[in-house]
């Protein structure tokens, strides 16, 4: 899906050079650089263990970086994480409400956290802008996934935040209810609020402006999703025509053949990748013929890149 980018004019967001977080000898944030433009929603995407949530709790001033700078929202990490905290909503990974405690007084205690007066009509307008006004004294530990992370977002937008940190905010959720979610990120940023929201859903990445793709500790692309796939420089083939029977060995083969960096199943057809476009090409073509299967030049995917950029990054795991 294409989204437009927001205009490049103004100053961003977020802007932070060469981050650094270290625990113990083990560096989870290994110099890391980016910018978010106002009003752009940034992808944040890395295999798990990365560094994502350790990066956007240093980029909302709730954890102190070892090393680097910059500014959120105007302020200064370093010396204004206060500032920042104020003003971003941060979406953490695992549902953060009381369960045991009712949807109203979950967003009650919330609206106390952030000082926000009165009370009681910060609660009523987000039950109301949810549909949730009737379900007001349901403890919010039975509700849906979907419905929790409806809340959870709601909650963290209450006090009018400038930019929201939301790190994957639809893990394990359903396709619509995940959809329904991205629709009203896309309506937040329309009214100007930024989102650095982090992912391991490829269609999810493909909605954003620009997606920022981190592997143990290090930031490896950025750009929109177009930019970090022609970075990538690779070659797609696909591979069709054999019975299931035969697909491993031909799987097999491939793999081993020179030019040839990935191969996948997908369904019927194998999805062959490779960074060495002439040697790929005659590999695939080769192995194709002999096993009486069809070599056609494909799409190189997002997630082919992105598997494509974790080979090449070492593993900071000691
Ligand atoms: N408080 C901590 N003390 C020690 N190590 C930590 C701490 N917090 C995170 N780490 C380590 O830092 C690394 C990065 O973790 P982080 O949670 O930032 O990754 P992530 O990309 O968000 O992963 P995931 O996709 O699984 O959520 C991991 O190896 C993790 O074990």
């Amino acid at each position: 899906m294409k989204v437009p980018a927001p205009s490049a004019d103004a100053a961003p967001a977020i802007d932070v050079r060469g981050l650094v977080k270290r625990y113990g000898r083990n560096t989870v944030v290994d110099n890391v650089s980016m910018r978010v433009r106002k009003g752009e929603i940034s992808g944040f995407l890395g295999p798990n263990g990365s560094g994502k949530t350790t990066t956007i709790r240093v980029m909302c001033g709730l954890l102190t970086p070892n090393a680097g700078s910059g500014q959120v929202l105007g302020h200064d990490l370093l010396t204004d994480a206060r500032a920042i905290r104020n003003e971003v909503g941060y979406m953490t990974q695992r549902f953060s409400f009381y369960e045991d405690l009712s949807i109203a007084e979950n967003l009650a205690f919330v609206a106390g956290l952030y000082h926000l007066k009165p009370v009681s009509k910060y609660v009523n307008d987000t039950l109301e802008d949810l549909g949730l006004s009737s379900r007001r004294h349901q403890l919010a530990g039975s509700l849906s996934g979907g419905w929790k992370q409806r809340l959870a977002l709601a909650a963290c937008t209450m006090h009018q935040p400038r930019l929201l940190l939301l790190d994957e905010p639809t893990a394990g959720v359903d396709p619509k209810a995940r959809r329904e979610f991205w629709d009203e990120i896309h309506r937040l940023a329309a009214t100007g609020i930024t989102v650095l929201v982090s992912t391991h859903y490829m269609d999810e990445a493909e909605r954003c402006h620009r997606i920022n793709y981190i592997a143990y500790g290090k930031l490896v692309a950025s750009g929109s999703v177009a930019d970090v796939i022609k970075d990538a420089g690779l070659t797609t083939y696909v591979v069709e025509g054999v019975d299931s029977t035969r697909m491993m060995e031909l799987d097999d083969r491939l793999k081993s053949a020179p030019g040839v960096d990935q191969v996948a199943p997908f369904g019927t057809q194998l999805h062959v990748v490779g960074q060495d476009a002439e040697a790929l090409k005659a590999s695939v073509t080769r192995i194709a013929e002999a096993a009486g299967a069809r070599a056609t030049p494909a799409q190189t995917s997002l997630e082919d890149a992105f598997i494509h950029f974790m080979g090449d990054v070492k593993d900071n795991m000691e």
